[in-house]
């Protein structure tokens, strides 16, 4: 058997992280030899060492890092990769053109992938909306997202994502977001013509459905090429 992928995985305490951390207990290949948060209680938690933001430069060896921070965290943890040699996954959305900038650079000299959402359902939309908007010239496109009350960042990465899609397929989409509750991630694009609409939707219910997409990318990097790689490059 392959011995376990060593995974450091920043912003470790929040709803992601701990999601991560809870699979790479259960199984996924992978082991967490550091959890980085902004802030620290204990120093091992479930048996998994635990680091806060401000001692990242002594975080031990890893084969791969996993990200799902914020913005302001984010650089820190590209740079660590970078001096590293190791790869990064990173799902933190609402980066700023400076930082997206930053992951093309560092793509010159290590494996990563960014992706505003890991889930399989949401790369399959990706598809389906630009063949949409390509069919549909001239309708009103509508991307109407819903998450939870406390996400940060409005329109949502993935609404951004698929905003992009949209517009390789001659589209010019208009927002629109709802914070409300515990919604997990709900996307619908919208196709408004005269007399009729086509509506694509995906619905996460759990948030395992992206964690798993990550840790199945971070695996996948390790030994790559240096390289800004997408997540349908690193499905087997
Ligand atoms: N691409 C995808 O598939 C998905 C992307 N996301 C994105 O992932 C990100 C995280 O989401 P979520 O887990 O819900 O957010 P949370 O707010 O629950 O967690 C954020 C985590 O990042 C840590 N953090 C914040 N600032 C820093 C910093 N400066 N340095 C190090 N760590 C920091 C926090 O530390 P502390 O615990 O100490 O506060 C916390 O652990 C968001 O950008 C979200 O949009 C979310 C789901 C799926
Ligand atoms: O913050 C979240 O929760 C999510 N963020 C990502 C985004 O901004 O698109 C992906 C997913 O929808 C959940």
């Amino acid at each position: 058997m392959d011995a376990p992928t060593r995974l450091l995985i920043h912003g470790a305490g929040g709803r992601m992280g701990q999601a991560l951390q809870r699979l790479c207990r259960e199984g996924e290949g992978c082991e967490v030899v550091a959890a980085v948060s902004r802030r620290v209680e204990s120093r091992v938690v479930d048996g998994i060492p635990q680091f806060a933001a401000s001692e990242l430069a002594g975080v031990p060896e890893y084969d791969a890092a996993v990200d799902f921070s914020l913005p302001e965290g984010f650089d820190a943890i590209l740079d660590l990769c970078l001096q590293r040699g190791k790869p990064l996954a990173s799902g933190t959305t609402g980066l700023s053109s400076g930082q997206q900038s930053a992951l093309d650079a560092a793509a010159m000299r290590i494996p990563l992938v960014w992706a505003s959402n890991f889930s399989l359902g949401v790369a399959v939309l990706h598809d389906l909306v630009e063949r949409a908007a390509r069919a549909l010239p001239g309708w009103d496109c509508d991307i109407v997202e819903a998450h939870h009350a406390r996400k940060l960042d409005a329109p949502s990465g993935t609404a951004l994502t698929l905003g992009m899609a949209a517009g390789e397929g001659g589209a010019t989409p208009r927002y629109a977001s709802i914070r409300a509750g515990d919604i997990v991630g709900e996307h619908l694009v919208q196709f408004s013509g005269i007399g009729e609409r086509v509506e694509l939707v995906h619905r996460a219910t759990n948030r395992d459905i992206f964690a798993r997409g990550a840790l199945h990318a971070a695996r996948a990097l390790v030994g790559r090429e240096p390289g800004r790689y997408r997540v349908r490059d690193l499905l087997d």
